[in-house]
């Protein structure tokens, strides 16, 4: 399975440990870059992540920057995306189970490495229960069809 990634200059380092931990997993990461710690703009890579899910070249994205607002607001930009923003595994978890969130954002100045891993970890490891979840979700890709 493919997975997309993307990043700011805030986020090398962490980008590069999490693909690493990523690809340990089994997934095929799809690095969009940014590999230099120039100033760069994040709602290029958070769009490029969001394309990559939206179009179906990778099942899932996982953007970082400072924060993971930023590139989170910007991926979350493209139809078809459902972006969760996480700080700690619970909502990374849930995110998947009843959001069927495809892009998940964190930040490289407000969480460490070890933390990162334990939520892609729930992220990764968990399935959308659909159920009465669907009515939601589809009332979510219903408010983007109007937008
Ligand atoms: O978190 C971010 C966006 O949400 C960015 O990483 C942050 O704004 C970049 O800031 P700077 O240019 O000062 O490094």
């Amino acid at each position: 399975m493919k997975i997309a990634m993307a990043n700011d200059h805030s986020a090398v380092e962490m980008k590069n440990e999490i693909k690493a931990y990523v690809e340990s997993k089994g997934y095929e990461v799809i690095d969009f870059g940014t590999n230099s710690s120039e100033s760069c703009d994040y709602p290029a890579y958070g769009e490029k992540v969001g394309r990559a899910v939206a179009s179906g070249e990778a099942k899932y994205g996982i953007a970082i920057c400072g924060t993971g607002i930023g590139i989170g607001i910007a991926a979350g930009k493209v139809n078809g995306v459902r972006v969760c923003t996480c700080s700690e595994p619970y909502s990374a978890r849930m995110s998947r189970k009843h959001n069927d969130t495809n892009v998940l954002t964190f930040g490289a100045r407000v969480i460490g490495v070890e933390m990162a891993k334990m939520i892609v970890d729930e992220w990764l490891d968990n399935e959308y229960e659909g159920g009465r979840h669907q009515r939601r979700v589809d009332m979510l890709m219903e408010i983007e069809k109007n937008a």
